[in-house]
């Protein structure tokens, strides 16, 4: 596994570090507010689970799973809703808890799904930032870094399901996707 991993982009303790300092803005930001934090399945599953343990304010949480890339390098362009959220965001602050934002597709879906569905407000928080790859306007409320042009793995992030598990992001070998 790790083999397949061309160059590490960041590490573990650098990641840990960030997702420190996203935490108290986020928790500056919603004292007083309760804010309902959702997790888009599968790829921020483990940036959730560090963020709020480092959020210091009351919240609640819930977890939708999207899919578009399915087992390509490419978003389908299609944004499939997996499984829905269980609970109302009517009148609810929303923090949307990413792992990625590369064409934007995925949230620009998701934001407008919650503003139909009459959340008070709702906010992006993207650990990682492709900003070379938009195709719709979109960025985040809280960004942690910007990537580069190159297909990422680790922290969540997958190609064809596998890599979920590394600690750190790292550039996956182009020939492991090519052949
Ligand atoms: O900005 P975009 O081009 O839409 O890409 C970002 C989205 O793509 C990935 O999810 P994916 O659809 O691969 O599902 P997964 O989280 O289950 O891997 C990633 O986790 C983001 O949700
Ligand atoms: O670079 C990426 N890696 C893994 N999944 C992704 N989904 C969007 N961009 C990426
Ligand atoms: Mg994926």
């Amino acid at each position: 596994m790790y083999s397949d991993i061309q160059d590490i982009l960041y590490s573990e303790e650098q990641i840990q570090d960030k997702i420190k300092e996203l935490g108290e803005c986020i928790s500056a930001d919603y004292e007083g507010k309760n804010p309902l934090v959702i997790c888009v399945l599968k790829g921020a599953f483990m940036f959730m689970a560090d963020l709020v343990k480092r959020i210091a304010v009351p919240l609640e949480i819930d977890f939708m799973a999207v899919s578009s890339y399915g087992n390509a390098t490419k978003s389908s362009g299609v944004v499939k809703i997996i499984k829905d959220l269980d609970v109302p965001v009517e009148g609810r602050h929303i923090i949307i808890v990413e792992d990625i934002i590369d064409s934007g597709l995925t949230l620009s879906y998701l934001i407008d799904v919650l503003e139909r569905r009459n959340a008070l407000s709702v906010s992006v928080v993207a650990l990682f930032n492709k900003p070379a790859r938009r195709t719709v306007e979109l960025e985040p409320d809280y960004t942690g870094y910007v990537l580069p042009d190159e297909f990422v793995v680790g922290y969540g992030l997958d190609y064809a399901e596998k890599y979920r598990n590394l600690p750190f992001i790292g550039i996956l070998k182009p020939e492991v996707y090519s052949s």
